[in-house]
């Protein structure tokens, strides 16, 4: 292939680059995939109306983000082991988004330390968690993290357990045994690197360890042992909004993990006015879910997002050419939002309003 212009030819480098069921467990999502299609069908069924002739010599997309600087409302998404998509891992993640001024949320199961990775890091750090039956063992991870300069808590809130990826279940999908949860694991061999036939180790491990048996009373918990904030990832209605505002939640990932778990939920941008008109600005907002241009970005923005959250293509760019390849992902959606900022006439974040939404309706004659 030429050089990538768009963020969706790394999709194919990163295919090419990659065994077919470590492509699957990155691509896939849960049931049918029809969520995870919907994520792009929905950014792709909103369209533009544009203003013309309102300065935009400079277009300035700086946002902060629970005191995070950033130069553009966009960040890497939490994801498990990018020693999957590239040795580098999550070493080179941090510098491609430094790189750029953007957040990157690393994972519980990231497969380099929290160390290395703030090492490695020019940019704002925060970190993802699940809720683990070993309530010892999330507080170790929580620790290591804010020793690292960690400066955000994620819990995600829509995995009581993985759900059954349909890609990952044929293939018997398995961890490869040098790439770890280097933050999580004990010593031991994991079961997400022990072979099952017709079973996803990942799915495995999730019932083992997650606690599905957390509620809304139990934050208090984490909140008494961390100070650092606290977001919520994985909210999709208005009550639940409402009730993480309630709780002291200082922001929300509005999320479907990407297809990933309940398949059959609606898209993330067709979920989000709900949650940001519930929320009315009390804490920021954030979204991820099928983000591929800027566009994308622009749109997210309009519709309530503090910032958006990117998940795939990061990967996709590891997968082909390491820190370089994620950097150039981030680059060409930070170039396209400066350009969909310009060509809407909308030079600031504070001008990208639903008045940029062409509402879509049936034609009348
Ligand atoms: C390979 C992969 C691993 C993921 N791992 C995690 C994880 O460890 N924790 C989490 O909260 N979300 C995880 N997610 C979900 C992402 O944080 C995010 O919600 C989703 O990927 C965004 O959609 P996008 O990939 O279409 O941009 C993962 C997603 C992928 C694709
Ligand atoms: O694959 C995922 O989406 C995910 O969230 C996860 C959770 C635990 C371990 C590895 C991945």
């Amino acid at each position: 292939m030429m050089k990538p212009v768009r963020v969706a030819d790394y999709a194919e480098l990163a295919r090419a680059a990659l065994p077919a069921r470590v492509w699957d467990y990155l691509d896939g999502g849960s049931g049918a995939e029809w969520t995870l299609r919907d994520n792009r069908a929905a950014f792709e069924r909103i369209t533009l109306r544009t203003r013309v002739l309102t300065d935009v010599a400079t277009c300035d997309s700086r946002t902060t983000v629970l005191g995070a600087a950033l130069a553009a409302p966009i960040g890497v998404a939490p994801m498990a082991y990018h020693r999957l998509a590239h040795d580098d891992g999550e070493r080179a993640t941090a510098a491609a988004a430094g790189a750029h001024g953007m957040l990157f949320v690393v994972s519980m199961f990231a497969s380099a330390s929290y160390a290395d990775i703030a090492n490695a890091a020019t940019g704002p750090l925060w970190t993802q968690l699940y809720w683990l039956r070993d309530r010892a063992a999330l507080l170790d991870v929580v620790r290591r993290a804010e020793d690292a300069g960690i400066s955000a808590l994620v819990l995600t809130v829509d995995a009581p357990r993985i759900a059954r990826r349909p890609r990952d279940l044929r293939n018997a999908f398995t961890v490869p045994a040098d790439v770890r949860a280097v933050n999580l694991d004990a010593p031991v061999m994991a079961t997400s690197h022990v072979a099952e036939d017709g079973t996803s180790a990942i799915e495995r491990h999730s019932r083992e360890r997650f606690d599905p048996s957390l509620t809304w009373a139990e934050l208090a918990w984490l909140r008494e042992r961390s100070a650092l904030p606290l977001a919520l990832k994985g909210i999709l209605t208005a009550e639940d909004a409402e009730l993480a505002v309630a709780h002291g939640v200082d922001a929300i990932v509005v999320s479907n993990h990407g297809g990933r778990q309940l398949d059959g939920v609606p898209a993330a941008v067709d979920a989000l006015p709900e949650v940001a008109d519930q929320v009315a600005g009390r804490v920021p907002v954030l979204v991820d879910g099928g983000v591929r241009t800027g566009a994308d970005v622009l749109k997210a923005v309009a519709l309530g997002a503090s910032a958006v959250l990117v998940g795939r293509p990061v990967l996709w760019g590891l997968a082909h050419a390491g820190a370089e390849g994620a950097a150039d992902v981030l680059a060409i959606l930070r170039e396209e939002l400066a350009e969909a900022m310009a060509l809407t006439g909308r030079p600031t974040l504070a001008d990208i309003d639903r008045s940029v939404l062409a509402v879509p309706r049936p034609r009348t004659r």
